[in-house]
């Protein structure tokens, strides 16, 4: 990691902005919007996913060259390091970038990402301007923060608190919500949105964060909250199509009440493309006409304690019936 550090020759700090915020709270909505807004700014994306398959990865616009994708852990924890190094590697591959756009998992802890900016040798090459903590107006409730240590802290180190979803919820909970936020943080800036547009003024050249915790030794800034939120991710893949009516059956008779959140691309028998398929809390929603990816069938479900098993076997159950098919692998996890 020195090595490649040691190498890097830029005399600048390159602003950087966090987005995070919980499972559906509409990160990927507004990195979008941002990106959409961004006025010949040169931007890396970072997007760190929980679950083995990437499904924010390709609803991100136009950002091929200056994406990376961190996939399989977590970037507060098991990928700490990695996006240390990957940043060093992308600042000193193309020396023109503007900004770092960096998008954590839903469960993310946004604390030893902080530190690996103001508490490591990217102190001198990049420059935290803010963290703007998404949360979801429509499924927020205080148990969430009761819960989910990682949701607690998101909104514990935001700069700016973006209640989105404004638009599936009445004054008095939007009221509500403000107030519990403020419970917990009493000078909260908190913002509205709907699909994360928040005024331009609010993103580029903001300097909310000055965190500067010093030199800290390395692998000192990891978390546990992988092990004490108890989430895990169920990713299933198959290049067989499904069957609308099995898979609507089983998601309103066999999805598990502990799924908190599922994403993905499904093709169904009979149709040329896919649709993108997106649950938060109780809510879902298919948007039809993506593209057929390879391979087309790819969902994850997010949520805690999940039969890995049982639902693997669910989904499988929800595959058409080819008559004479040969069974094909399916790469479940
Ligand atoms: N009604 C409504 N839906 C929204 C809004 N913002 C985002 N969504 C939808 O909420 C779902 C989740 O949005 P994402 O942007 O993928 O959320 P995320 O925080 O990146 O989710 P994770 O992948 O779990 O981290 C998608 O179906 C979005 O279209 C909003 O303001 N209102």
């Amino acid at each position: 990691m020195k090595t490649t550090r040691e190498k890097l020759t830029i005399n600048r700090e390159v602003p950087v902005i966090v987005i995070t915020g919980f499972l559906g709270s509409g990160k990927t909505t507004l990195v979008n919007y941002i990106l959409s807004h961004r006025n010949g700014r040169k931007v890396a994306v970072f997007v760190n996913e929980f679950g083995e398959i990437s499904i924010d990865g390709q609803l991100l616009i136009n950002v091929e060259d200056d994406m990376v994708q961190l996939n399989n852990g977590c970037i507060c924890c098991t990928l700490n390091d990695r996006l240390a190094d990957t940043i060093v590697e992308v600042l000193q591959r193309n020396t023109s970038i503007d900004y770092l756009l960096i998008e954590t998992t839903g469960i993310a802890d946004p604390l030893p990402i902080i530190m690996t900016f103001a508490g490591t040798e990217l102190r001198k090459l990049t420059r935290l301007d803010a963290i703007f903590t998404l949360v979801d107006a429509d499924t927020f409730s205080p148990d969430l923060l009761a819960n989910s240590e990682a949701a607690l802290n998101q909104i514990a180190w935001g700069d700016l608190i973006l209640l989105n979803k404004i638009d599936l919820v009445s004054p008095e909970k939007y009221d509500r919500i403000q107030k519990q936020i403020r419970q917990l943080k009493p000078d909260a800036r908190i913002m509205t949105s709907e699909y994360g547009e928040v005024p331009l003024a609010s993103i580029w050249g903001i300097e909310y964060s000055h965190p500067d915790f010093g030199e800290q030794p390395d692998h000192d800034h990891h978390s546990e909250h992988l092990a004490n939120d108890g989430f895990v991710a169920v990713s299933f893949s198959s290049d067989r199509p499904l069957s609308v009516e099995k898979f609507q059956t089983f998601l309103s008779d066999r999805l598990p009440t502990n799924v908190f959140r599922a994403k993905g691309f499904i093709w169904y028998q009979g149709n040329n493309s896919s649709h993108l398929f997106q649950l938060s809390g109780k809510r879902y929603q298919l948007t039809p006409n993506y593209p057929r990816g390879e391979p087309p069938n790819q969902l994850v479900f997010i949520g805690r304690d999940l039969n890995r098993e049982t639902l693997t076997q669910d989904l499988q159950q929800c595959l058409h019936e080819i008559p004479n098919h040969e069974p094909r692998p399916i790469m479940d996890r």
